[in-house]
């Protein structure tokens, strides 16, 4: 079993217990109540870069990073440093992220929120709307052509912005198909968890010029965003460089405009 396959196994499992707690109905009921989502992509269409930055405990390839005791302290300093938008991991088992994560960092800030996780069902995509997201991850590779195009469409529906992930040609072509006005590239290979830098500058020509393409994963420096910028990307994805920065407001700023 790859670990993408592994790791969706778990999620599986984590929400057959959410799925027996709340029922669809109930979930759907509560979104009558919810803010309306906040639109991304105005801040990722700006000139020069912007920076998706990430509230990130740990993960399989790296173990801990950080421990983020109050995700909301982080959110606003990602906030205050000019975020495009703040990603927020929901994973339990190898992220150590929760939905009540999500809900607390979506109420201390303005900045539009993502919902990280290994979304395969829609029950996941109503449930993250129903916990605040504005936007959520649809992995390509975690997904067959059918399901990316319902959930795809369910979350638009429900006034989300969805942020395709790609790791390769066959999943541009994929995403290409999709219409999906907003690609990221993950350099870290799902199969190995190695990064390989050279993906995005790779797989960002095969994409539309009017695709807003984020690099993700494996961003470290302005300068690895000024390469990416060079190759494409209007935005990055930056976790573990900015979880372990003791200056993330910097941190963002700092990467932030980059070649405008
Ligand atoms: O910590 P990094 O190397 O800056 O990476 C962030 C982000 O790209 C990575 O967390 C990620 C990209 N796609 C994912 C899908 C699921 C979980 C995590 C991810």
């Amino acid at each position: 079993m790859s670990v993408l396959d592994d790791i969706v196994a778990g999620v599986r499992e984590d929400l057959a217990v959410r799925e027996a707690a709340t029922p669809l109905a109930d979930l759907r009921a509560a979104l009558a109540d919810v803010d309306p989502a906040r639109d991304p992509m105005p801040h990722l269409r700006a000139p020069g870069s912007s920076v998706i930055s990430e509230v990130k405990r740990r993960s399989p390839s790296k173990g801990h990073l950080a421990d983020i005791p109050d995700p909301t302290v982080l959110a606003r300093a990602y906030e205050a440093g000019g975020a495009a938008a703040i990603s927020v991991l929901t994973e339990q088992r190898r992220f150590g992220g929760s939905l009540e994560d999500l809900r607390a960092v979506r109420a201390a800030v303005e900045t539009p929120i993502l919902r990280k996780d290994f979304i395969v069902t829609e029950y996941q995509v109503i449930e993250a709307r129903a916990a605040g997201a504005d936007l959520v991850l649809l992995i390509v590779a975690a997904l067959d052509d059918d399901d990316l195009r319902r959930l795809h469409d369910l979350a638009s529906e429900l006034g989300m912005t969805v942020l395709v992930e790609v790791h390769d040609e066959a999943e541009c072509a994929r995403a290409v198909a999709l219409g999906a006005p907003l690609v990221g590239v993950n350099a870290r290979n799902l199969k190995t968890l190695a990064v390989d830098v050279d993906t995005f500058g790779r797989l960002a020509p095969l994409l539309p010029d009017d695709v807003v393409k984020v690099a993700e994963s494996g961003v470290f420096t302005p300068d690895d965003v000024k390469r990416h910028v060079l190759e494409g990307a209007r935005a990055v994805l930056v976790g573990e460089a900015l979880v372990k920065d003791g200056e993330p407001t910097a941190a963002v700023r700092a990467m932030t405009g980059v070649g405008a």
